[in-house]
């Protein structure tokens, strides 16, 4: 039953009996002609009373206050002192060490208050989703002993003018009152994002209260204001300006000895097998962040219980990356076996063009579907590297495009399948040319109001670069056509590949070559 049903039945019963009560002591001649009647009424809606009293206590919407409590709580442990410190947070040694001063800040506020010197107020943390920015934003207020309270952007963007501002007062009064306190704003584009012309009240009262008390702390309030965002190109100039979020912090995904270091910090309480080497961990997880790896300690964890095992093991390990990278398997989804076969010739052209232009290590090929794709190469770098050559950029278009070539090789046509190639290849082409200075326009930088006016030439010159990738890795793909058949064949057969078992058919090719040759 609804809770307003419940709660109807209850007016109606309590109006029914103080009715029946009120009639009763009034008059006499009412309560002779119903006496009898009135009692058995007034008994029956007291029982209803009483059921209703106990549904309601029942009903899932008080589960829910419940919940709505407990969440509270959660937040309210959230906001005291985090008991995290920066040895929780691996990696992001530069990072700790521009945060230095402002760790000593909030240890001995008197010190800088004494020499009169202007304490940063806000540090802006970006970058992309999961490098640990609330982690670290955690672990300032932990390492300080100062109140953390947490915000997250979206919570202030309200429909009716001078909530959202309002809001933003209450936080930072509570900021004071709690002082030491870190304040951290998750998603602060959410109420920082660029004023356009058309004004809207709500936002603009918002963020404008929000200057306003950044403006409005002074030296006397030990506060810190973290904010964090994907998108710092988004975020209102004002917002940025000294005095406000005047330091800006880069955190990136971590390199392979930050992964490294994550994964100790993450398999620390977990039973592991003592010949599972965490360098090859590091390795296989090029290009994740650090959510992704604590998501893969997790679900290796998982994986290892569903097993009933004792301690995790290599192969728990590897089918949570194989999980974590392309997302849950798609179990039941049957793709017909004309576009198995496609997909195969499409996912045998990137690995056989990745082997012979040797780009980075192939670690497997699939073809069974995961999240959007419907087969994928899994490549591993043999270092981490920070140049790149002009011919190493133009091998690595030609490997993602050599999935379409592959396609137009084997049936004359192409499919929609290489969306995903299409847009890393023109990305990459598209740096080349603007950023890198690799195009017949040479050393050219273009600045993002460049790119507009000389939008044309830009254009062109990116055309050239993937048309000539995509010819060469037509013509390559062309003249290896039986060897890529033999990959495809075996990947529609097995479904997916190692890196070794590729080699072994390569290998196996080269030899009866040979043989061909000399007989
Ligand atoms: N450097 C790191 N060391 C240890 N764990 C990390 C690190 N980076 C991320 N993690 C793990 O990933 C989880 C998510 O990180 P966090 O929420 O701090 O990311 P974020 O950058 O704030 O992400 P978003 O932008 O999506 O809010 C953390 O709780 C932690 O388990
Ligand atoms: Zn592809």
């Amino acid at each position: 039953m609804k809770r307003k049903t419940i709660f109807f039945i209850i007016f109606i019963s309590i109006i029914v009996n103080t009715v029946i009560i009120a009639l009763s002591n009034s008059s006499n001649n009412f309560s002779n002609i119903f006496n009898n009647t009135s009692k058995y009424i007034f008994i029956l809606f007291n029982i209803i009373l009483i059921i209703c009293f106990f549904r309601i206590n029942n009903s899932p919407q008080l589960a829910t206050v419940n919940l709505k409590n407990e969440k509270n709580e959660k937040r309210r442990e959230e906001n005291s002192s985090p008991k995290i410190g920066f040895s929780d947070v691996a990696g992001l040694e530069e990072v700790k060490e521009e945060l230095g001063e402002i760790i000593d800040f909030l240890k001995n506020p008197e010190k800088y208050k004494a020499m009169g010197a202007k304490i940063p107020k806000g540090i802006l943390l970006y970058g992309p989703p999961g490098t640990g920015k609330t982690l670290l934003a955690k672990a300032i207020a932990g390492e300080t002993n100062s109140k953390f309270i947490h915000a997250s952007g979206s919570e202030f963007v309200e429909k009716y003018v001078g909530v959202g501002a309002k809001r933003v007062r209450t936080l930072f009064e509570k900021a004071r009152k709690e002082s030491p306190s870190v304040i951290f704003i998750d998603e602060i584009d959410a109420i920082g994002a660029k004023r356009s012309l058309e004004s809207n009240n709500e936002k603009d009262q918002t963020l404008n209260q929000l200057l306003i008390e950044m403006d409005g702390f002074n030296n006397d309030q030990t506060i810190i204001v973290i904010g964090a965002t994907n998108r710092i190109d988004m975020l209102d100039e004002a917002l940025l300006r000294p005095g406000r979020f005047d330091r800006n912090i880069y955190i990136g995904n971590p390199d392979i000895n930050s992964r490294k270091e994550i994964f100790k910090v993450h398999l620390k309480n977990k039973p592991i097998n003592p010949n599972i080497n965490i360098e090859e961990l590091a390795k296989k997880t090029h290009g994740m962040s650090g959510a992704h790896i604590s998501n893969i300690a997790n679900e290796a964890a998982i994986l290892a219980v569903r097993k009933n095992k004792k301690i995790i093991d290599k192969e728990d390990f590897d089918e949570a990356i194989e999980k974590v990278i392309g997302g849950l398997e798609r179990k039941n989804s049957h793709i017909i076996d004309k576009e198995k076969r496609r997909v195969s010739f499409h996912e045998a052209g990137h690995a056989l063009m990745g082997k012979i232009l040797n780009t980075d290590l192939i670690t497997k090929i699939s073809i069974i579907p995961r999240s959007q794709a419907l087969g994928y190469v899994m490549y591993t770098p043999e270092e981490e590297r920070f140049l790149i050559t002009k011919e190493e950029l133009f091998n690595k278009i030609k490997v993602m495009l050599a999935g379409r070539a592959a396609e137009e090789v084997i049936y004359g046509n192409i499919s929609t399948g290489a969306k995903d190639d299409l847009k890393k290849a023109n990305q990459l082409a598209f740096q080349m040319v603007c950023e890198y200075g690799m195009s017949n326009l040479e050393n050219r930088f273009f600045e993002p109001t460049l790119i507009k006016t000389c939008y044309n030439i830009i254009d062109e010159e990116i055309n050239k670069i993937i048309n000539s990738c995509y010819k060469d890795s037509f013509e390559i793909i062309k003249s290896k056509k039986d060897i890529l058949c033999k990959i495809a064949e075996s990947l529609y057969e097995k479904e997916s590949l190692t890196g070794e078992e590729l080699e072994n058919i390569l290998k196996e090719h080269e030899n009866s070559n040979n043989l061909l040759v000399k007989t």
